[in-house]
């Protein structure tokens, strides 16, 4: 048995305690710190894990996993800094944040483990890309490897490239969405009834997603096969590119790995 602590219990955090429940970790193992009473009192109803504070789970957890927003940080790891065993281990969720900010102000050789996950992480679909700090030992990289199976898929990366995993698989649900979004929008246009609209696209998206990943075929091939000479999709490529939409994508996708550096930088030097 491993004690888990989460600290922070939102999106991210709550995502993690019901995959790991769903993984088969007992409540018991698990636990989770949250600021507001009514939130937690829901959580403890909804997972029947139990809420504590964030020294208690210091205490008490051998995996303190952090999911409190970059700009949250500063509180949590002066609550921990003090508190903190040489048995814990720290995993931290946060978009931006080096181990070396942890290595810094926690305790002298605390393991610590970066992980950028993302939400389909609720359905148990998440992409989770992990990099060790300087004093986790592969025992404890697997480990987190484990925790984070039971939500989806897992890729070792080194630290140097978290920012641009955070743009790419951290922030890409929201992409996929807003595409959605646009692609429901234009059902509208065309006058079909939003009902209809969204089961058509929704479906078409699992159907793609689903192609994807089991035929192990290229997604220009994919997309080829759907283009047929003189046909329809053609014309609507012409104007995906006419518009821009593949360097709109290179820039957004930049952007966002752009953000994820000014983060660890603003929480580094605050
Ligand atoms: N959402 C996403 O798609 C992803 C998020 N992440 C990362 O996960 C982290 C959390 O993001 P997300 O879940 O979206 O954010 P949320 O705002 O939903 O969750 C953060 C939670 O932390 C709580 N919190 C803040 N400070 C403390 C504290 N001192 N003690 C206890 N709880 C605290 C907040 O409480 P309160 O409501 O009171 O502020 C909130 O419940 C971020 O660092 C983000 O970068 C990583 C990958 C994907
Ligand atoms: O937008 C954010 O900052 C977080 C990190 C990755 C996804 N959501």
């Amino acid at each position: 048995m491993t004690t888990i602590a989460v600290l922070g219990a939102g999106k991210i955090g709550e995502a993690l305690l019901g995959g790991l429940l769903n993984g088969g970790r007992r409540a018991e193992e698990l636990m989770f710190t949250e600021r507001h009473e009514e939130r937690a009192a829901e959580l403890t109803q909804r997972y029947g894990v139990p809420a504590v504070t964030v020294p208690e789970a210091a205490k008490r957890a051998e995996v303190l996993v952090v999911a409190v927003k970059p700009q949250d940080i500063e509180p949590v790891l002066d609550e921990l800094a003090p508190l903190i065993g040489p048995g814990s281990l720290v995993v931290s969720l946060c978009a931006g944040l080096p181990t070396a900010l942890y290595e810094r102000r926690l305790p002298e050789g605390t393991p610590v483990v970066r992980v950028m996950p993302n939400t389909p992480m609720v359905v148990g679909e998440a992409m989770s890309v992990i990099s060790p700090g300087r004093h986790a030992t592969a025992d404890q990289l697997t480990l987190v490897e484990d925790l984070l199976s039971c939500v989806g898929s897992v890729v070792r990366v080194p630290e140097a490239q978290q920012d641009a995993v955070t743009a790419l698989s951290g922030s890409g649900p929201a992409y996929f969405f807003f595409l959605v979004e646009a692609m429901i929008d234009a059902g509208i246009l065309l006058g079909l009834p939003r009902a209809v609209a969204e089961k058509l696209i929704i479906q078409s998206a699992v159907g793609a997603a689903t192609m994807l990943s089991d035929t192990g075929q290229h997604p220009v091939t994919l997309r080829e096969a759907v283009t047929s000479p003189g046909g329809t999709t053609i014309n609507a490529i012409r104007e995906l590119e006419r518009h821009g939409v593949r360097a709109a994508l290179l820039a957004a996708i930049e952007a966002a790995r752009d953000r994820s550096v000014e983060l660890g930088k603003a929480q580094q030097d605050g």
